[in-house]
């Protein structure tokens, strides 16, 4: 999307036709730094430190990164290691094996000395078909945003809340549940966008409210526990969150504080819809709160925090005393029954395993695999 007016993807094919340019997200908001990635531990280094991060945008740079492997190596030994040094980046975003699979899938049968091009080729279709999906995302969620517009009155706002950050920065452009409002506004629809903060990261705080600010999107920055007051006072029309894997049930696995918000607006007749790529569609599990892995990452993420001082200067504080015990799990998964729709390329969807199935057959099929 736009920064500024000047038109951006997360990630991108270099001009030397083999490295890969990609938004380091661990500097913004306050630095808009551009990392170049030149190896497959380059790629799968920024996927565990979330240089890059966001399901469909980890698959992306997870199929680059077996380009990047193969010019390397491309044999059958260098193509298993790659994988393997891959897949386990992160555990819980069903995309990074999506698209590995995807990959392996294209470079297994033909000669190794072919992989390099092949495996660049593939890759660049996987970007391609993540922008072409969220247009088709946006398209099915902006008909959610007008039905709502319609009941306004003249001047009234369509507020729309989100969890986190699955807007363009999650992928490789658009976003997930950002498409509808980035669609929305390019349309002339006013919305404005409630945003979690979203810690421990705070990806609400330091990436939604950056690309939205610099898309011309209306939003407030929220802490975390203000939805459910929000949603008690008629303030939130509709939430709209991403996820990073959607079992064959229906159920949501999403970052940690999803499940939270998709209570309170149950509570409180607040619709709640989860914006999602089909290869975020997992039919190998089919009870997504039992068998989702859920990943639990630093507790240096919780007890510290960096921000910018009032002369400009990044610094990290600590905010936990010494010695207390930490835990920072990462996602959580938000059982079916609370969802009213999940949002993909191909319609609006019931969250339940007919549904899923009857849109996306192909995905059932690889899940067989
Ligand atoms: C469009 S997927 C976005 C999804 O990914 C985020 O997780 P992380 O920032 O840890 O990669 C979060 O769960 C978002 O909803």
């Amino acid at each position: 999307m736009k920064v500024d007016g000047k038109h951006f993807r997360s990630i991108w094919r270099e001009r030397d036709g083999w490295s890969v340019g990609a938004i380091d997200q661990r500097r913004l908001p306050h630095e808009f730094v551009v990392a170049r990635l030149i190896s497959c531990e380059d790629a799968a280094v920024a996927i565990r430190d979330m240089l890059v991060r966001g399901a469909p945008l980890i698959g992306a740079t997870a199929a680059y990164g077996m380009a990047l492997a193969m010019r390397e190596d491309s044999s059958d030994a260098g193509l298993k290691r790659a994988y393997e040094t891959l897949v386990v980046a992160r555990p819980t975003a069903i995309n990074l094996k999506w698209a590995l699979d995807e990959m392996r899938a294209a470079l297994v049968p033909i000669d190794p000395v072919e992989r390099a091009e092949a495996a660049y080729a593939r890759a660049d279709e996987i970007v391609e078909q993540d922008v072409e999906i969220n247009r088709g995302i946006a398209g099915n969620g902006l008909k959610l945003i007008e039905a709502i517009m319609a009941k306004k009155k003249p001047g009234e706002v369509v507020n729309v809340l989100t969890h986190c950050n699955a807007g363009w920065l999650a992928t490789v452009d658009w976003g997930t549940a950002t498409a509808p409002i980035y669609l929305a506004h390019e349309r002339g629809i006013k919305v404005h966008v409630w945003v979690d903060e979203t810690r421990p990261r705070n990806q609400g705080a330091s990436l939604t409210a950056w690309e939205l600010g610099h898309h011309g999107v209306p939003h407030t920055v929220i802490p975390d526990n203000t939805g459910g007051h929000l949603m008690q006072h008629g303030m939130v029309d509709l939430a709209i969150v991403g996820t990073d894997r959607v079992a064959a049930n229906g159920d949501v696995c999403n970052k940690i504080g999803t499940y939270l918000k998709a209570l309170a607006a149950h509570d409180n007749n607040v619709p709640f819809y989860v914006a999602l790529p089909s290869p975020t569609i997992d039919f190998a599990v089919n009870d997504g709160i039992r068998d989702i892995p859920i990943e639990q990452r630093s507790g240096a993420e919780v007890t510290d925090m960096t921000g910018r001082t009032a002369d400009g200067r990044l610094e990290t504080v600590r905010i936990v005393p010494e010695g207390s015990p930490v835990a920072n799990y990462a996602f959580d998964v938000t059982p079916a029954r609370l969802v009213t729709g999940l949002i993909t390329e191909r319609g609006v969807l019931k969250p339940d395993r007919a549904a899923l199935a009857a849109a996306f057959p192909e995905r059932i099929a690889a899940a067989a695999e």
